[in-house]
């Protein structure tokens, strides 16, 4: 919400004659609050003794002297209006001030030159050039233009009339509903996508209103004039619309019944144009005094349908429009005293955001049918009719995203029908299926599935090989035992013999060899040696404990049963069979070598003699005819050629 006050600008209109500038001054030194002075010239018809004042000051936001352009007017007072429009708050400008001291000038602009364009044109211009720019919203545009005359409103853009007086133009009724809200019947509302469509009804307006003007009515002078843009804002997706209306209202003239001097249809005029701004007067005197409960809204059509802009949730700015001749200066100090009454009320902006309705519609249909869901689940009812290809077709796809999104919270949301959730689970295992069969690399989210089958085949191969294990153990056990009772036995009968014999004697029968407690010699091992024994014993024991991944040692008693079980083997004879084999071969192949390196040695020893003899025929070579040259070279090739 923004409080504001109603910011009040003063525009003074160029003078004819230059020297009825004298009656005024503008104090540019008080920055914040600039002042305007109106000084009144002394009349000697009032005597040499005068107690009239002299002078009157007005404070002001700013005050625009007769040089001011167009632009500045804009620039200043209502581009930051626009933006609070398109921000999403109401706003509101309008022109005070008497007959021809330039209020339409200001609102609509001149005609003459293109520099001469006022407020309205300037700010639709702005306005589209910054919905082109934000493409983050969706902006709708509509303009309204409605005429005031006579305590009647018109509708200055109905296309279907062809206006040729005022009351052949559609007549706006003020309507207020039950929260004291206006609605304006029979005003119509244009949509503009560009500025140009815009620009366009703006001057069917203008057209209209000049068209429709009687020959006592001399147009903008006796009638107020509304011209409104309604801009609607809404982000993508979003079910929340910003409404914002932005009024710019050209008043009639505000001079006084008794100095327009006329009478007839005039003067009917012109009580009924003092009357609404009479009206208007008594709403902004109401406003400003503090602890006043009623507003007197409701005595004329213009304060009803300004009645936001007043008071209300709006951003209202007011441009006091001067006419500083000396005939004018009654009315320009009493366009002044109006602007500083209206400088005291305090306006109250809000954003105007309400949920767009066929959003809403279709938001509770969605709800209403998530309930049902639920309530069918509760209640164990079933629902029959078979999902429709584009559901099946959606679930899958929600599906697919679920497994393929690497958050581990990420939760698959298919609400509460029972028929949506047994097809997931279905899709779910014909995809696994189909990872089994096919392998990882055919299905989409091949880690996802990867992991579910990991875990269990890694488990099953740790079971597998305790049980093994633990088979060992038992095998290993029994072997021990019975070895024990064969120990056992065995010195049970050197004991009784060498009993027999009166001395301790250790005989080739004896199962027990020195160094070998345990006698693992008495058992008829078909291994080479012991020693290459504990080495494959070592090699197996480090096997097992890296794929159990259980710390083991091979004990003693291990040891033994290794062997018997070696020997016990079904292969242990053909083991032996081909070590034999081996063995064979390898004597083979040793004396072989041996013949190898034997015609080695030879062949280079008849390298040495042939090398000695070549030297020799060297020496002999200056004394040699030519055929003998060739003989040795012939005989050098040859001996080259013999395998080193
Ligand atoms: N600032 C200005 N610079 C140049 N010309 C101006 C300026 N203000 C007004 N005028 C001219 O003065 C004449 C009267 O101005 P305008 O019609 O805007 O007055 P008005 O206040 O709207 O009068 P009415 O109450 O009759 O509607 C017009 O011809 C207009 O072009």
């Amino acid at each position: 919400m923004v409080k504001q006050t109603i910011q009040i600008f003063a525009r003074v209109k160029p003078t004819v004659r230059k020297q009825q500038q004298g009656i005024y001054s503008i104090d540019e030194d008080e920055k914040l609050t600039p002042s305007l002075e109106i000084i009144l010239p002394r009349d000697l018809a009032d005597g040499f003794v005068n107690n009239k004042r002299e002078s009157y000051k007005f404070k002001f936001q700013r005050i625009f002297d007769q040089d001011a352009k167009q632009e500045a007017i804009f620039e200043n007072i209502a581009k930051p209006v626009a933006e609070s429009v398109l921000a999403g708050y109401n706003g509101t400008i309008f022109a005070y001030g008497q007959t021809s001291s330039g209020k339409t000038f200001t609102i609509t602009g001149g005609a003459e030159r293109y520099s001469d364009r006022g407020i309205i044109p300037r700010t639709l211009s702005y306005i589209f050039e910054q919905l082109q720019k934000d493409s983050s919203k969706i902006y709708t545009t509509h303009i309204s233009y409605l005429e005031i005359y006579n305590e009647c409103g018109y509708d200055l853009l109905d296309p279907r009339h062809e206006a040729s007086t005022l009351e052949d133009l559609p007549k706006v009724t003020v309507l207020e509903d039950p929260d004291q809200n206006i609605h304006l019947k029979n005003l119509s509302l244009h949509q503009a996508t560009t500025e140009e469509e815009a620009l366009n009804l703006l001057f069917l307006g203008d057209t209209n209103r000049m068209i429709a003007e009687t020959p006592m009515n001399q147009a903008s002078t006796r009638s107020h004039c509304i011209f409104t843009i309604h801009l609607s804002s809404k982000e993508p997706g979003s079910a929340t619309v910003r409404r914002a209306k932005l009024h710019l209202v050209d008043l009639a003239g505000s001079e006084r019944v008794a100095k327009t001097g006329v009478g007839g249809q005039l003067l009917t005029e012109a009580k009924y144009i003092n009357l609404s701004l009479h009206y208007l007067e008594q709403v902004i005197v109401a406003l400003s005094e503090k602890h006043r409960s009623h507003i007197p809204y409701r005595n004329s059509m213009m304060t009803s349908v300004l009645r936001d802009s007043l008071g209300g949730n709006c951003m209202t700015t007011m441009i006091a429009t001067l006419s500083l001749e000396k005939r004018n200066i009654d009315e320009s100090i009493s366009t002044c005293r109006f602007a500083q009454r209206v400088a005291l009320i305090r306006n109250e902006a809000v954003l105007n955001e309400e949920i767009d309705p066929r959003l809403m519609i279709l938001r509770l249909q969605k709800e209403i049918q998530e309930l049902k869901d639920e309530l069918a689940l509760v209640t164990g009812e079933q629902r029959t009719e078979a999902l429709t290809e584009a559901e099946l077709l959606q679930l899958e796809k929600l599906i697919t995203s679920f497994l393929e999104d690497q958050d581990p919270e990420s939760k698959l949301e298919v609400g509460a029908d029972m028929r949506k959730i047994h097809h997931c689970f279905h899709y779910l295992k014909k995809l696994l299926t189909d990872k089994k069969i096919h392998g990882p690399s055919r299905a989409p989210f091949s880690e996802v599935k990867d992991q579910v089958n990991q875990g269990p085949s890694t488990e099953e191969e740790y079971k597998k090989l305790r049980e093994i294990l633990q088979q060992r153990d038992n095998e290993i056990n029994i072997l021990v035992n019975m070895l024990k009772k064969e120990k056992k036995k065995a010195q049970d009968a050197l004991h009784s013999s060498s009993m027999d014999r009166g001395e301790p004697r250790r005989s080739q029968s004896s199962p027990f060899p020195p160094g070998n407690p345990e006698g693992l010699r008495t058992l008829p091992l078909s291994a080479p040696t012991q020693a290459q024994d504990s080495s494959v014993i070592q090699y197996r024991s480090s096997l097992l404990h890296r794929k159990t991944g259980v710390r083991e040692e091979m004990s003693l008693g291990r040891q033994e049963a290794f062997e018997i079980f070696k020997r016990d083997h079904a292969d242990s004879v053909t083991i032996e069979d081909n070590k034999q084999i081996l063995k064979q071969r390898f004597s083979e192949a040793k004396s072989l070598g041996e013949s190898i390196n034997e015609a080695r040695r030879k062949i280079g020893r008849l390298k040495e003699e042939i090398t000695q003899r070549h030297v020799q025929q060297v020496a002999l070579d200056f004394h040699s005819p030519s055929w003998l040259k060739i003989q040795i070279t012939c005989s050098r090739l040859s001996l080259n050629s013999l395998p080193t």
